[in-house]
């Protein structure tokens, strides 16, 4: 079964002056469990609305959304609310961390809302999480102490902490550096891959769109299955051969070998 199938969903908004704004139009689309899918679109296409629906944040105007085969439009305000809390976990592009929060406080914030077992273990669960991230030795630290791939990591660490079965991840490189954007990916995709769990990732990056299994294009609100061509890596220079003579002799203008400067 699917866990996550969407067939013909629109999202409308109606605006001040009474005119409604079509946000998104006919989207279809399913998430099998473990896959890892990604939407690439410009600025102000419907990634954060359509986002927000795949995350149990809104609902749509018309269309089927259904969640491991429950039909959302069906589930009252409250069970809609624990359905995202025990199975989806966000990943922002601004980490989105508590300032005010340790690292540890910050992973154990999902837990606050589990139950038995999990809510009892949760200073135990949050810091095994952190050390899972390679941060294990950062569990006090406030998130403005760390940087900004850390910081990455800690809200990682907080969307995996109750193991969701869906990782949104909304331009999650979007505020690191190539090297360190590339290392919290991959790192994030070792830990899905390891829980099972199924990640939609919305990026710009084509780079970061590849990791995925399926990608698609949000175009003004019109969803399109894609097939990528693979990024191409930049050629090496090509450097000249080195002299083979040696230099000071060969140069214009250096001296010549004589008797008496030999
Ligand atoms: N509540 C709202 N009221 C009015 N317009 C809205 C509302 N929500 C979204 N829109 C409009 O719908 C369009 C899509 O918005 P959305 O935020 O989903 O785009 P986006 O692809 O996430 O953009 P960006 O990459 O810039 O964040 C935009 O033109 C936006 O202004």
């Amino acid at each position: 079964m699917s866990l996550l199938h969407l067939e013909r969903v629109t999202r409308a908004v109606r605006l001040p002056d009474d005119t409604v704004l079509p946000i998104l139009h006919d989207v279809s689309l399913t998430v099998n469990p473990g896959e890892r899918v990604s939407i690439v679109g410009r600025s102000g296409s419907g990634k954060s609305t359509l986002l927000n629906i795949l995350g149990l944040l809104d609902n749509p105007t018309t269309g089927i959304l259904h969640f491991d085969g429950a039909d959302v439009s069906r589930l009252s305000q409250r069970r809609r609310d624990r359905l995202r809390g025990d199975n989806v976990g966000f990943v922002f592009q601004q980490f989105n961390l508590l300032e005010g929060r340790t690292a540890l406080e910050n992973v154990l914030m999902p837990l606050m809302y589990s139950h038995g077992t999990e809510f009892w273990r949760r200073t135990r669960i949050a810091s095994e999480m952190l050390e899972r991230v390679g941060l294990g030795h950062r569990l006090a630290s406030l998130p403005g102490s760390l940087s900004g791939g850390e910081q990455q990591r800690v809200a990682i660490a907080r969307a995996l902490v109750r193991r969701p079965r869906l990782i949104l991840a909304d331009e999650p490189t979007g505020a690191l550096d190539l090297e360190t954007g590339n290392s919290v990916m991959a790192l994030m995709d070792e830990i899905v891959r390891e829980d099972g769990a199924s990640l939609v990732t919305i990026t710009h990056d084509a780079a970061i769109a590849e990791r995925s299994d399926r990608h698609f294009r949000l175009d003004y609100g019109v969803l399109r299955s894609e097939t990528l061509v693979p990024v191409p890596v930049p050629a090496a220079p090509v450097l000249p051969d080195p002299p083979t003579a040696p230099a000071l002799s060969a140069a214009p203008g250096a001296p010549q070998a004589t008797e008496e400067n030999a």
